[in-house]
């Protein structure tokens, strides 16, 4: 059954999966199963707008509705399912002079499972990425607990009671109203700046050198240039003069080395800060002093070395000023 071609037109995103649940359009062929799920008084009766005996004939014409109000905006009302079988429905209403209402029912045979919850969670989500609702409201039953703990779980709180005519029971019952106001979507943690220095060691043919990443570090296998992290109190400059020593048994002065570019690019724990210097003037022959593989490298054939993603806008620029 294809469910996504026809949402399509409106914008939304359906159907909506969870760990357990499928939410999606009511087809006609699900009138059967809402008759038997409804046609029981321990559901109809929790049940404002359905009358008991529930008969096929209201099913077959309420799942024409829904599809309608779903293709107008005016009314979200999903079959719940799971491993595709229905075990309710639940269904979000926008109404004109009120807040958006939501309102669910699970089959008697499925209570006891936390499905309600599961998928009024996943519709409450599913409203406020794709419909921008923030605020809903909910009218339970007075002594319907079981759906006043699904609500309470959810983040709503009561905010009134009243009575309303149930149809099911053919004469007013008390309600209490809730009330839930989404929380703003959490704005991601601040990653730590990581100030790394390196260096573009340039040969006397104007050949670049780059060193792979061993193995067992992130990006390992990658070819960047040599450098690494400042030690606590260094300069920059110094932290580098350190690392080529360390890493290529050179040694260098912080008159050989001229800032050019800097990287800035976000991984995923950390957002690297990456100053480039160049230095064409060092003494000692270049050698891998921890054991990582070295390449002398034309400028033109930088792009045959797989880099870190920081370092992509740095090779484009070298290759243009050498
Ligand atoms: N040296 C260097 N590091 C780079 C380049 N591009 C780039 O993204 N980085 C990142 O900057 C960080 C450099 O840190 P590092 O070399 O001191 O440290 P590391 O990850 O090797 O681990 P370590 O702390 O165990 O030495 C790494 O996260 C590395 O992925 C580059 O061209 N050269």
């Amino acid at each position: 059954m294809d469910t996504s071609t026809s949402m399509a037109a409106t914008g939304a995103s359906l159907p909506i999966v969870t760990a357990r649940l499928l939410l999606r359009r009511l087809v006609a062929e699900d009138a059967a199963a809402v008759t038997r799920l409804v046609n029981d008084y321990s559901v109809a009766g929790n049940l404002a707008r359905v009358p008991f005996p529930y008969r096929e004939q209201l099913a077959q014409e309420w799942i024409a509705s829904a599809g309608a109000q779903i293709d107008s905006k005016d009314a979200y009302h999903l079959a719940i399912t799971r491993d595709g079988a229905l075990v309710g429905c639940i269904g979000l209403t926008l109404r004109r002079n009120a807040l958006p209402e939501i309102g669910y029912w699970i089959g008697r045979k499925f209570w006891g499972q936390g499905l309600a919850r599961e998928a009024a969670a996943a519709l409450l989500d599913w409203a406020q990425t794709e419909l921008g609702l923030v605020e809903v409201e909910a009218d339970v039953l007075t002594d319907n607990l079981a759906s006043q703990a699904v609500l309470r779980h959810l983040g709503f709180v009561e905010s009134g009671s009243g009575v309303q005519q149930f149809l099911s029971r053919n004469r007013k019952m008390p309600v209490l109203m809730f009330r839930r106001v989404a929380e703003p979507p959490k704005p991601p943690a601040p990653k730590p700046v990581l100030l790394v220095v390196a260096c573009a060691l340039v040969d006397s043919d104007g050949r670049i050198l780059l060193a792979q990443r061993p193995k067992g570090k992130q990006l390992e296998g990658l070819w960047e240039f040599p450098g690494g992290k400042l030690n606590d109190g260094e300069t920059p400059e110094a932290a580098l003069i350190r690392e080529l020593r360390e890493e290529l048994s050179i040694e260098t002065q912080e008159s050989c080395l001229s800032p050019l570019f800097f990287a800035s690019h976000a991984y995923e724990k950390f957002h690297l800060l990456m100053p480039l210097y160049i230095c064409r003037k060092w003494q000692g022959r270049v050698t891998s002093a921890e054991g990582q593989a070295l390449a002398w490298v034309r400028p033109e054939k930088l792009a045959d070395y797989p880099m870190p993603p920081a370092d992509v806008p740095l090779v484009a620029l070298l290759r243009d000023f050498l």
